[in-house]
């Protein structure tokens, strides 16, 4: 399964075939063919329906894009001095390397009448005007990616291609799905909005969510997971392709398609035909980095830092599928070529006698004379490998580098671009019908983005067919007081945290008064708790990104605030769940805090479903824990033993549903449950074997902190008990209670 377009799994929804008639400005018509590839990924229930609260709209004083389009009104030199006030403010603030310091870069330097603009830090707008053949409204394009990559889709924002790029918040980060909200809201103009991201699961997870969300709010939007890195479904554990550099040729293709007035259903359809079978990509990352294997393969790896290919590694140049030790230029582009061109995939070799396109990326890292002679090595070598008919065009550079920026690595994709339906392609050409020479058009389509620098090469660019668009359009508000990392024009806060599902709550059972205090201490010792393994447990995600306590430590200190400041309702359960599923998927972020954000929001359901004057029991948290975790499984797309956080989870809420037959106690229960994720816990440790060398793995860092949780809540139950006992024993020792015989 190589791409996931959301309204089928997520809706329910499918793309019906279709052979329509697609013109770009200035090309020839040409007809695509369209397939249903969607699946089904588990049941999502529950999450959708929580969005049929009120809206809460953004004030008429908050800054939006749609602002600045409304008000174009073409103004003379005051509005000059706009620019420079706002210039001056934005210079004041300090700056330091991170994603919104590199953005606002890209923003100040955008070459063509200031086009470009910084909403809320993260995401950059096209503001720019453009016109549609039929003169009617046009579908917007938008991508987005983890916080750290070079500008990558926010290089690709202009006239002709992508309307907006939001990048996670962080290093590493993907955006969360308030900020994938925010973006489709704002380019909303009821055409439509499509959503293209590099398929991984947590950015699944979180356009998914952002996608259900604009829905219900009567936003048409798409969204295509572009998986094209064909190692991952090659490797023995199979499995979902990996988004890679693919999706830029997408992003340039439904670019074109937008400017050329097409509707939503068609260009997606596209996009989705390529992204399924017609683009592969293959990455590789020379030399290893960082990694905190135990200490005798450390030794090992540094040793050989420069002599590791490593094959199918994700966006942060990790998670490696295959490796392969070779400092051999000639040998490391045999081995991508073969890799890339027997995609196991596709049964037959895909790219004998196709027209294709190619591009090769640099990763980030690497030396401009090194790449370019990789490139070399692979321009001499691709049309041979692939048995291609011909590679129309080249694509080279800095396409999409991994979040790392610093990664000494390169990727190579391939794109069939339609059979050129000559000789025996006959077949093929009824389906095709000029598709090749239409999807050259859409590549060779004039941008204004200055991340996409590629011309054409045979000279049929003919800019009297292209006109430019019309770049020197002024607006009222300049673009700088947008960069500042959000705060609106009157000051004011864009709150990413709001969110209507919060609104409309309905009544459900509550917390005895009497426990209040209780439960609110619990809440704090466990985040108390998760913020001091902070860099015990990056340290067990050192084989992934590290970033697992860190990101945890967020969580839990977003969540201590709020409800030291009493922003959370303690005293009603499905309140708090609610609250704290908002702050995660906010402040967490990461796969694992919108995984979590699932959990509690399906938690907070469960409760929602009881009537208020129930009485809270241990029965109705245990139920409602095994609802959040059967909505991970649903969305995660792992099963136990993948070593997350189910590991630890399911033989807890297993072990505590075994307890309750035979009783209530929360101490009995708490015990069962830290006991089993413990269990469950070690069984994530493993060790692989690679030739001579034994990489042990420890525990899974998801999993132990599910431990850490259970844990802090025993750890505060056994201390009441301990107290009270305590208490029980002064009274009867000082005061013992007399005796009715005695009174
Ligand atoms: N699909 C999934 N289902 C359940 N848990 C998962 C899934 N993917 C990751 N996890 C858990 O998340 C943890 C990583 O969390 P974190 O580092 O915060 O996220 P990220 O890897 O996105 O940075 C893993 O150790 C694992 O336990
Ligand atoms: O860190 C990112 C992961 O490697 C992405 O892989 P996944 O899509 O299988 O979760």
């Amino acid at each position: 399964m190589a791409t996931v377009e959301d309204s089928s799994t997520l809706n329910g929804d499918s793309v019906t075939d279709e052979h329509g008639s697609i013109k770009i400005p200035g090309s020839a018509e040409y007809h695509v063919s369209a397939e249903n590839n969607g699946s089904g990924y588990g049941s999502t229930e529950g999450l959708s329906s929580a969005g049929h609260g009120s809206t809460r709209d953004r004030s008429l004083g908050q800054r939006s894009i749609k602002d600045l389009h409304y008000s174009a009104t073409g103004r003379g030199s005051s509005e000059h001095h706009d620019f420079m006030d706002q210039d001056s403010q934005v210079e004041g603030r300090g700056r330091s390397f991170t994603t919104t310091a590199c953005l606002e870069g890209l923003v100040r330097t955008d070459g063509h009448g200031r086009q470009l603009v910084l909403l809320d830090g993260n995401t950059v707008y096209w503001r720019g005007h453009q016109s549609t053949p039929s003169g009617s409204g046009r579908v917007k394009v938008m991508a987005g990616h983890r916080g750290g990559h070079y500008p990558a889709f926010a290089r690709y924002v202009g006239a002709g291609m992508l309307d907006a790029a939001v990048a996670g918040p962080d290093h590493g980060r993907h955006p969360t799905a308030a900020q994938v909200l925010t973006a489709i809201r704002e380019l909303d103009d009821r055409c439509g909005v499509l959503v293209l991201v590099a398929s991984e699961t947590a950015a699944i997870l979180n356009y998914g969510i952002a996608a259900q969300k604009a829905r219900t709010r009567g936003i048409i939007v798409k969204l295509l997971a572009v998986g094209d890195d064909v190692i991952r479904s090659q490797s023995a554990s199979g499995g979902r392709r990996r988004g890679a550099a693919g999706i830029v040729l997408l992003c340039k293709i439904a670019g074109a398609l937008a400017a050329g007035g097409h509707n939503l259903t068609k260009i997606f359809a596209v996009c989705q035909r390529l992204s399924t079978d017609r683009i592969a990509t293959v990455n590789a990352m020379i030399g290893l980095r960082k990694r905190t294997y135990h200490e005798d393969v450390i030794r090992e790896i540094h040793r050989s830092e420069e002599n590791v290919l490593l094959l199918g590694t994700d966006a942060n140049g990790r998670n490696e599928i295959r490796t392969v030790r070779t400092t051999d230029l000639s040998t490391m582009a045999s081995v991508v070529l073969d890799l890339l061109a027997n995609d196991d995939q596709h049964i037959i070799r895909r790219w004998r006698d196709a027209d294709i396109v190619a591009m090769v990326n640099n990763m980030g890292g690497m030396s401009d004379p090194r790449f370019m002679a990789i490139v070399a090595e692979l321009t001499s070598r691709l049309g041979a490998a692939t048995g291609a008919r011909a590679v129309h065009r080249w694509y080279t550079g800095r396409m999409l580098p991994s979040s790392g920026n610093t990664d000494c690595g390169f990727s190579v994709t391939i794109m069939d671009i339609g059979n050129a339906a000559r000789g025996s392609a006959t077949a093929d050409g009824r389906v095709y019908g000029g598709l090749c020479y239409s999807l050259i058009a859409c590549l060779d389509f004039p941008v204004s983005a200055s991340g996409w620098t590629f011309t054409g090469l045979d000279g049929r660019l003919d800019l009297a067919q292209h006109p430019p668009p019309d770049y020197v359009r002024r607006h009222r508000s300049c673009p700088c007081d947008l960069l500042m990392g959000g705060n609106d024009r009157e000051g004011d806060k864009i709150d990413h945290e709001e969110d209507d599902d919060d609104n409309d709550f309905p009544p459900s059972p509550i917390v005895p008064e009497d426990q209040v205090a209780f439960f609110t201490e619990v809440l704090i010792h466990v985040c108390d708790r998760i913020i001091e393994m902070e860099s015990q447990m990056n340290a067990m995600d050192e084989t992934d990104d590290g970033d697992c306590g860190s990101n945890w430590r967020r969580g839990a200190e977003a969540i201590r605030a709020s409800v030291t400041s009493g922003k959370v309702d303690v005293t009603s359960p499905a309140s708090t769940l609610r609250s704290f599923g908002r702050l995660l998927e906010t402040h967490m972020a990461g796969t694992l805090g919108t995984l979590l954000s699932i959990l509690f929001r399906t938690f907070s359901l469960s409760f929602s479903k009881h009537s208020c004057r129930a009485s809270l029991g241990p029965n109705m948290w245990v139920d409602g824990l095994r609802h959040g975790i059967a909505a991970v499984e649903a969305y995660g797309m792992r099963r136990p033993g993948d070593r997350t956080i189910l590991d630890s989870l399911l033989p807890a809420v297993q072990g505590m549903k075994d307890v309750l037959r035979k009783s209530k106690n929360p101490i009995h229960l708490l015990n069962r449950a830290v006991r089993e994720a413990d269990k469950g816990c070690k069984l994530t440790e493993h060790t692989i074997r690679n030739g001579e060398a034994t990489t042990s793995y420890g525990a899974d860092a998801g999993a132990y902190s599910v431990k850490i949780v259970l844990e802090a809540i025993l750890e505060k139950y056994n201390e009441r008990s301990a107290a009270a006992m305590k208490t029980a024993t002064i009274k009867n020792c000082i005061c013992p209670t007399p005796r009715r015989d005695m009174q």
